[in-house]
């Protein structure tokens, strides 16, 4: 469709969820329970102001960043998020092809339905990292782990913050399942219980996580890979420490979204503890309700290094597939840019606390 007349993401928004069919706009757009922590994500950023510092020459702007070391040509990477064929037909490779033209970096999911192989075969260029569910079946673990190795992904994302699935009320009242047309591509080739399961394959894959996961079994992962591992899910100070003793390399805040715990503090809220507690030792990302280049500012100036959007890159690729994935992307860099001259600020590796300030009730 015509993208000419969405100019930012909450169009994107609007229009991805005017299209698609209602159990995939359903599973896309929840939070667990009643979305307190849904909406918390995106009201939170706006409780903050900006304070910008005029008479700056704002004719030169670094947006260029590093993760481990991985240069991006701006601090907006693409969260990981399951299932984007339902959003569009190409699914993840066209988001990865958008982050990849941008020069940013995408998360690929455990429940992708393009595999690690398609994508390191299409894009070499693309900074690709994986976000890895645990599995019980700890060999099975393994082989994910070399099949990201193999990809040439430059980071292990575990996600720490899904013991159990948080309740979406309305995947079980649409009876949310995986169409038979689609698979868990990482998952296809290895030795599952999906191998003998033809209808169900989302439930079957839930009850593979395990649920006993402790810090123990990231040090476990450490030892198995020479992959930095990243600790998806911190949202307190006291566990972001022990995640680094575990071994990891970064701190990513997230409350998946606002789809686990429902009543947990907005990612935006608790960044500033958990930076706190790192304190310098490594680095910190943040997603969860960034929708403009103001909120991606905020955040950089509370301490992350880099944001990562789950929903959005998921509304444009249902709009209109790897252009729309792309046009979201680029519309979050070009606020960005124009957030940082309008606030005198020049290098996104050096944007000062000072920036903001928590809006004042009059
Ligand atoms: C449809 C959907 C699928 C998701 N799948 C995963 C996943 O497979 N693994 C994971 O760690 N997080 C997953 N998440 C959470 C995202 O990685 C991310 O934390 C969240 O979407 C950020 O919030 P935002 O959508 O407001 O940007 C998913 C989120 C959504 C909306
Ligand atoms: C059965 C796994 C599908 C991918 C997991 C998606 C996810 O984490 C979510 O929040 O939804």
């Amino acid at each position: 469709m015509a993208t000419n007349s969405l100019v930012c993401v909450n169009d994107y928004e609007e229009q991805a969820l005017s299209l698609l069919d209602k159990r995939v706009r359903d599973y896309y757009s929840c939070g667990a329970d009643d979305g307190q922590t849904l909406s918390d994500n995106v009201a939170d950023f706006r409780r903050l102001r900006l304070r910008p510092r005029m008479m700056v020459d704002v004719s030169n702007i670094n947006m260029k960043t590093t993760l481990l070391g991985q240069e991006v040509a701006f601090p907006v990477c693409v969260a990981p998020t399951g299932i984007q064929k339902l959003a569009h037909p190409d699914g993840e490779l066209a988001t990865a092809r958008a982050s990849a033209s941008l020069g940013t970096c995408m998360c690929l999911s455990t429940g992708s339905t393009v595999s690690l192989g398609e994508l390191a075969e299409n894009l070499p260029e693309l900074l690709l990292w994986f976000q890895l569910y645990v599995c019980k079946d700890r060999d099975l673990t393994r082989q994910l782990v070399k099949q990201a190795e193999r990809a040439g992904c430059k980071a292990l994302v575990v996600t720490v913050d899904r013991p159990e699935q948080g309740t979406r009320r309305t995947s079980i009242t649409n009876k949310f399942s995986l169409p038979l047309h689609l698979s868990f591509k990482n998952l296809d080739s290895l030795k599952s219980p999906l191998q003998s399961s033809q209808n169900n394959k989302y439930a079957v894959l839930h009850t593979m996580f395990d649920n006993t996961l402790t810090w123990e079994d990231i040090q476990w992962l450490t030892t198995i890979t020479n992959l930095p591992v990243i600790a998806k899910g911190v949202l307190t100070g006291v566990d972001a420490v022990k995640a680094l003793e575990s071994g990891c390399k970064a701190i990513y805040v997230s409350n998946h979204g606002g789809r686990q715990l429902d009543g947990v503090c907005s990612t935006i809220s608790v960044l500033s503890e958990v930076v706190k507690a790192v304190n310098g030792r490594a680095e910190v990302y943040l997603d969860g309700g960034v929708r403009t280049g103001t909120d991606v500012l905020k955040a950089l100036a509370l301490g992350a290094r880099a944001v990562f959007v789950g929903r959005p890159p998921l509304y444009g690729l249902a709009v209109a597939g790897e252009e729309g994935a792309r046009n979201v992307l680029t519309i979050l860099r070009n606020e960005l840019k124009l957030a940082m001259q309008l606030s005198g600020v020049t290098d996104v590796q050096s944007v000062s606390r000072d920036l903001v300030t928590y809006r004042a009730s009059l």
